[in-house]
């Protein structure tokens, strides 16, 4: 029996779940399958004809059990999602109910300011909370330094530095996850995030680039389940479809660029380019060094990207509801007797 609160707790649990039904939370989705973490087990489930309607589920969700069947995904807390490809595509939840987004990035440089904001942007835009996770410390001659100057920029996040090899920091990360919280990994390749999720379990749950160089024989079938539960309580959840995220909306943008949207609001015009206006407030703070002009370029950017991002789901959701109603003509169409009053009362 496994306490179902290590699952990860969602408080309306309860409530939504319809009655003769139990929780179980998602850890892998393959070919439309589940594999469901329960109090009792883990089991292989099936979802109803009904869920597969949206997205389906991800991992992470919750989901009401009857039997094998899972016949409600619950209301999510937070939802990492990105943009499918294809003509009516919608975004796809890859992951679901995560509370932290670690923001991986290695200390074998120094820290990549815009690199990290905008990992950043992203995972606040899903609604769980990002840490920025420094790796390799071992690695770097002035962690102080680096630690320091993540810190200031990203004010108000959490930033610690880790070594999977000598284990430095891994509990200060451990001590951020506590029991039934969950979190996933974000950072570009070879930063050290499956190293890390490996040292956080104790055991190999993902393959990383070393081993699989020294094998040679593609160690990664071996990583089994998604959502890890960690010794010590805790969740990782681990999925390739997290680890390389586009910007979906400006959500989190804001919320990454908190100081320079707070400057924005005090510009004397309301629609000021902050170019050559009078009254400029972030001009202003550029000129007396408390807005690092870099950091502003990088928050124009990726403005623009999220403006982008969001006229192209527009269109997406326009295509999407034209095919919905053609589907509609043509199903009213086979059935002569009742399409032409339905459509036409
Ligand atoms: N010295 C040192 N090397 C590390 C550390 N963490 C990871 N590495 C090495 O960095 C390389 C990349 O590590 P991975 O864990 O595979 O990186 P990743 O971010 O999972 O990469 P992808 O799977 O491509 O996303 C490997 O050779 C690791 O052995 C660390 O803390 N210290
Ligand atoms: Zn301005």
């Amino acid at each position: 029996m496994t306490d179902i609160s290590l699952l990860g707790w969602v408080r309306a649990l309860d409530a939504d779940l319809p009655p003769g039904t139990r929780p179980g939370r998602v850890a892998r989705v393959d070919r439309g399958r589940l594999t469901v973490l329960t109090g009792d087990g883990e089991l292989r489930a099936h979802p109803a004809a009904a869920l597969l309607e949206g997205s389906g589920p991800a991992v992470g969700d919750w989901v009401a059990l009857r039997g094998e069947l899972a016949v409600a995904v619950l209301p999510r807390r937070t939802a990492f999602t990105r943009v499918v490809a294809g003509r009516t595509s919608a975004e796809q939840v890859v992951a679901a109910n995560l509370d932290l987004v670690l923001v991986v990035d290695a200390l074998t440089t120094a820290p990549r300011l815009r690199r990290v904001e905008r990992y950043l942007a992203v995972a606040w835009g899903s609604g769980a909370t990002p840490v920025v996770v420094l790796t390799k410390a071992d690695l770097c001659d002035d962690v102080p330094g680096a630690l320091l100057a993540v810190a200031e920029d990203a004010v108000g996040v959490d930033v610690v530095a880790v070594s999977s090899v000598t284990g430095e920091g891994l509990d200060a990360v451990r001590a951020l996850l506590g029991p039934g919280r969950t979190a996933a990994m974000v950072g570009p390749s070879g930063v050290g995030k499956s190293s890390l999720a490996n040292a956080l379990a104790g055991t190999v749950v993902a393959a990383t680039h070393g081993i699989r160089e020294a094998d040679g024989r593609g160690r990664h079938t071996t990583t089994a389940r998604e959502l890890h539960l960690l010794p010590g309580g805790g969740l990782l959840v681990d999925t390739p479809g997290m680890r390389e995220l586009g910007l979906v909306d400006d959500a989190g943008v804001d919320t990454a660029y908190a100081d320079v949207t707070e400057l924005a609001a005090r510009c004397r015009f309301r629609d000021c380019a902050h170019r050559t206006e009078p009254g400029c407030a972030v001009a202003a703070a550029i000129d007396d060094g408390r807005l690092d002009p870099a950091r502003y370029t990088a928050w124009r950017k990726l403005q623009a990207e999220a403006h982008r991002q969001a006229l192209r789901s527009d269109a997406r959701a326009r295509a999407a509801e034209h095919a919905r109603v053609r589907a509609l003509h043509r199903s009213y169409r086979s059935q002569p007797n009742r399409g032409r009053t339905t459509l036409h009362p």
